[in-house]
């Protein structure tokens, strides 16, 4: 029997706090290795192995800002960064024989998402705003029921996360309104409701809200309300870990290694 060697890994911002969760999974994981690690070029950091940054042991991984180098020879490059270093990291990988990458930075707008998406021309891409199986499933649960309930429920999306986080509403209140929108049977553009603030007038039927809060070291809560005049149905999800993501993350590179070129969600990893 011949054993499968194990799936090479770069990972971009790996002092990050994902980059640490990325980092420590691919380190322990017998399937993966932490081949390469990239880190802004302000970081202090730069030339260190990561196993210091991380707590641990050597491991003969230095953290880079140079991700063509480091990417020579790697199966996947993962990237939970900010959206410009990802736009970046894709015109420098094409110098690589890296094929498949997936994405978890948040934050991107229309245009640059529409950019990112022009890669998945070179790239096997999974681009997806929540790598835990819960919130994939989440996602499924609230198409079927906007499909099911109809425009008289209300739909709202409410998100809290730590005080450090930089965009909102985040990637995942957008995926679980898009989830919803595709239920209702429209994209999201056409039922975003803007932000309530000031004398906002009544709420118009069929539309969907979302709310945000930041506080305190919250990885992550989201919930989608479904309000009736008589009741109201919630579907929720918790984070209690970053590693959750971090899996859920890697399961995606190593499906992606070999894949055609193309744009892949985490519905496509899960089969769901
Ligand atoms: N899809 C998902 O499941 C999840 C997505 N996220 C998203 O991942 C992203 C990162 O989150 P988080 O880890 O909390 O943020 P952090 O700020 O802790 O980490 C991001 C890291 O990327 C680094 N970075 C910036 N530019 C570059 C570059 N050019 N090359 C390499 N590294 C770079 C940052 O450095 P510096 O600080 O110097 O700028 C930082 O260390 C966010 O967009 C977040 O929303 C988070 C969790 C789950
Ligand atoms: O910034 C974070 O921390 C997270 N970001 C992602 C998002 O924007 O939804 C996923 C997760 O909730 C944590």
């Amino acid at each position: 029997m011949t054993e499968k060697s194990p799936t090479r890994i770069v990972v971009a911002g790996a002092a990050g706090r994902m980059g640490q969760a990325l980092s420590g999974l691919a380190l322990s994981d017998p399937d993966l290795e932490l081949f390469g690690a990239t880190e802004a070029p302000v970081f202090p950091g730069i030339g260190k192995d990561i196993g210091e940054i991380l707590g641990e042991r050597d491991t003969g991984v230095q953290l880079t800002t140079d991700l063509e180098a480091a990417a020579q020879g790697a199966h996947a490059y993962v990237d939970f960064t900010r959206p410009q270093a990802t736009l970046s990291a894709l015109s420098a990988l094409k110098g690589t024989g890296v094929k498949a990458v997936v994405i978890g930075t948040t934050g991107f707008t229309q245009d640059e998402l529409l950019a990112l998406q022009e890669w998945s021309q070179h790239y096997a891409i999974v681009f997806s705003g929540n790598f835990s199986l819960g919130v994939n499933m989440l996602a499924e649960l609230v198409r079927r029921a906007a499909k099911s309930l109809g425009p008289e429920w209300d739909i709202e999306v409410l998100e809290t996360h730590h005080r450090h986080k930089v965009d909102a509403p985040s990637g995942t209140a957008l995926l679980l309104g898009e989830a919803a929108a595709d239920g209702c049977g429209a994209p999201l553009d056409d039922l975003r409701l803007p932000p309530y603030d000031g004398v906002t007038g009544e709420r118009p039927e069929g539309k969907i809200g979302f709310s945000v809060r930041r506080s305190g070291g919250v990885i992550g809560e989201h919930e989608v309300s479904f309000g009736a005049m008589e009741e109201v149905l919630s579907l929720s999800h918790t984070a209690l870990d970053r590693r959750v993501f971090a899996r859920g993350a890697m399961k995606a590179a190593q499906w992606a290694v070999g894949k055609p070129a193309g744009w892949y969600s985490m519905k496509h990893v899960l089969g769901l």
